[in-house]
């Protein structure tokens, strides 16, 4: 899995290679610009497009000045560059590079108060003011000429980070910063381009690679990691030959009431599908007809055989979805969580976890939580930025031996040491009802065949959008059924 690093292990990583590979501060600026160029080509193909690169007087600017160098040397003729003089010092590379644009004639305009900026008429604004230098939130000549940028609402393309974020750190509601349409980032994703506060500065970001050395960055002591797709190859086992139902485990899914047995069924669904040797519904009777109709793979358990005689031949147990708050469903859960084994609990479950905190304590080692942000501030309290939110993951995982696994579009899954792991996988097309209902039979499948709960996390959370995107491609939008029907063949994909 790929660390994610934070900007002073950023700036190590950047030495490091400069040492090491016996290369220049200013030849990994050149490779770093010349990555930018390479995307940006694939964004901004049309050659005669106009483009403002507007520069700070750190690394960044002199990115934006070795990028309108090479964007010029690779065809476009209408390249104007912005000189932002607001600080005294500028960096050696910058400093280099401005020589290099001087020498070829390059028409620059100087921009030494907020007021110096001329009525761009440019298309594009590529965006190299300021990059992960930033140590504060902006503020006087910078502060005026973002927003003055923001107003003009151009297409805006960051070099490396849209100038006033921060990489890393809460997220400020009243934060001001230079809104970008794409940020093409240099080697990893900053942190802070995970959490939902970061539309207020960008839509989307690539990231390319720049030379830096993969090694030093892999051995970074990092809580934060990318899950892709390789990771899982490898992880996530063929069936093997010989094998037989009993192989892959008895997965339990406790949920539904009369009017939300829709949730059970698409859990038990979704269970079956990934691969689970057996399913067990444990449904209100009522639902026994539509059980018996729907999924006839799947078999049923009595909401009175939740014990631990009846319940010990179960390889993982999930509750939660529709299964409803009131007294009867908080028995049952109570009951759950009497039985001692790690349990994954969803919807409901953690309402009523939300509702009486007590219960958290009873949790065995090893279990799964899985809320979205509304039902983890429940649990553990309001919060006011995505980042707090994550500390706070992380900390309560810790200290309850449990997965979190944190959704949004962007899931967090916690393991018990307080790592993150994050998926990128999933669309829009995926925001509709029952999904949640889905992962957790994906999760509850995959911990029934014997992968730990952090390992049966990030595959479902992996597979259930990869599978997502996978369908997005021919439809707009994907039901929770949709994307079961899917998800056997998506797996299909990540086994080697
Ligand atoms: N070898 C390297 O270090 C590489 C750096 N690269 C680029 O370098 C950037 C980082 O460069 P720098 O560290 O020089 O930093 P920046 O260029 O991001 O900004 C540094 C300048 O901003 C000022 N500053 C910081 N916070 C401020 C605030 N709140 N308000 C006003 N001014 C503020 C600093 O005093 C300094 O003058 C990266 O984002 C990336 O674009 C790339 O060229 C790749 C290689
Ligand atoms: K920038």
């Amino acid at each position: 899995m790929k660390n994610l690093l934070n900007q002073k292990q950023m700036r190590s990583a950047d030495a490091f290679t400069i040492k090491n590979k016996e290369i220049l501060s200013v030849d990994l600026m050149e490779s770093a610009s010349r990555a930018f160029v390479k995307a940006f080509l694939q964004e901004v193909p049309e050659k005669a497009t106009s483009i403002a690169i507007l520069c700070g007087k750190g690394n960044n600017g002199g990115d934006g000045l070795a990028i309108a160098r090479i964007l010029k040397d690779s065809g476009y003729s209408g390249v104007s560059v912005y000189l932002v003089n607001f600080s005294a010092k500028e960096t050696e590379e910058y400093t280099i590079n401005l020589k290099r644009l001087e020498d070829l004639w390059f028409p620059l305009t100087a921009v030494n108060t907020a007021a110096d900026l001329p009525d761009l008429k440019e298309k594009v604004i590529i965006d190299a003011i300021l990059g992960s230098g930033l140590n504060a939130v902006l503020e006087g000549p910078y502060l005026q000429l973002v927003e003055s940028v923001n107003a003009l609402n151009r297409q805006v393309i960051a070099v490396d980070v849209p100038t006033g974020f921060p990489a890393e750190g809460p997220l400020k509601k009243e934060g001001v910063y230079l809104k970008a349409d794409l940020v093409i980032c240099f080697q990893r994703p900053k942190i802070n381009f995970f959490f939902p506060e970061s539309v207020q500065a960008l839509k989307r970001f690539t990231v390319v690679p720049i030379g830096l050395d993969e090694e030093f960055i892999q051995n970074c002591d990092s809580p934060y990691r990318l899950i892709e797709g390789p990771d899982l190859t490898g992880l996530v086992k063929p069936r093997a030959p010989f094998s037989h139902k009993g192989t892959y485990g008895h997965a339990l899914i406790v949920a539904g009431q009369q009017q939300t047995m829709g949730a059970a069924l698409l859990s038990a669904h979704a269970c079956l599908h990934a691969g689970a040797g057996l399913t067990t519904l444990s449904i209100p009777e009522s639902g026994l007809t539509a059980l018996n109709t729907r999924l006839p793979e799947v078999m049923y358990l009595d909401r009175a055989d939740l014990i631990p005689e009846k319940t010990n031949k179960f390889s993982a147990i999930a509750a939660g979805p529709g299964l409803g708050t009131a007294e009867g469903s908080i028995a049952i859960l109570q009951g759950l969580l009497k039985l001692k084994v790690p349990l994954i609990l969803d919807a409901d479950a953690l309402n009523m976890m939300g509702d009486k905190p007590e219960l958290l304590k009873q949790l065995s080692s090893g279990s799964v939580l899985t809320p979205h942000m509304k039902e983890f501030d429940h649990l553990f309290g309001d919060h006011d930025s995505w980042w707090e939110r994550l500390e706070t993951a992380r900390e309560k995982a810790l200290e309850l031996g449990c997965v979190i696994v944190l959704k949004n579009q962007y899931t967090f899954i916690i393991d018990l040491t307080g790592k993150v792991t994050v998926n990128t996988t999933g669309n829009a097309g995926m925001a509709q009802g029952g999904m949640g209902d889905v992962l957790t039979g994906l999760i509850a499948s995959f911990a029934a065949q014997g992968y730990t709960a952090n390992e049966a996390a990030c595959i479902a959370c992996y597979l259930h959008g990869k599978a997502g995107d996978e369908l997005a491609e021919t439809q707009v939008s994907i039901s929770a059924s949709d994307l079961t029907g899917r998800v056997s063949k998506t797996l299909k994909g990540l086994i080697k």
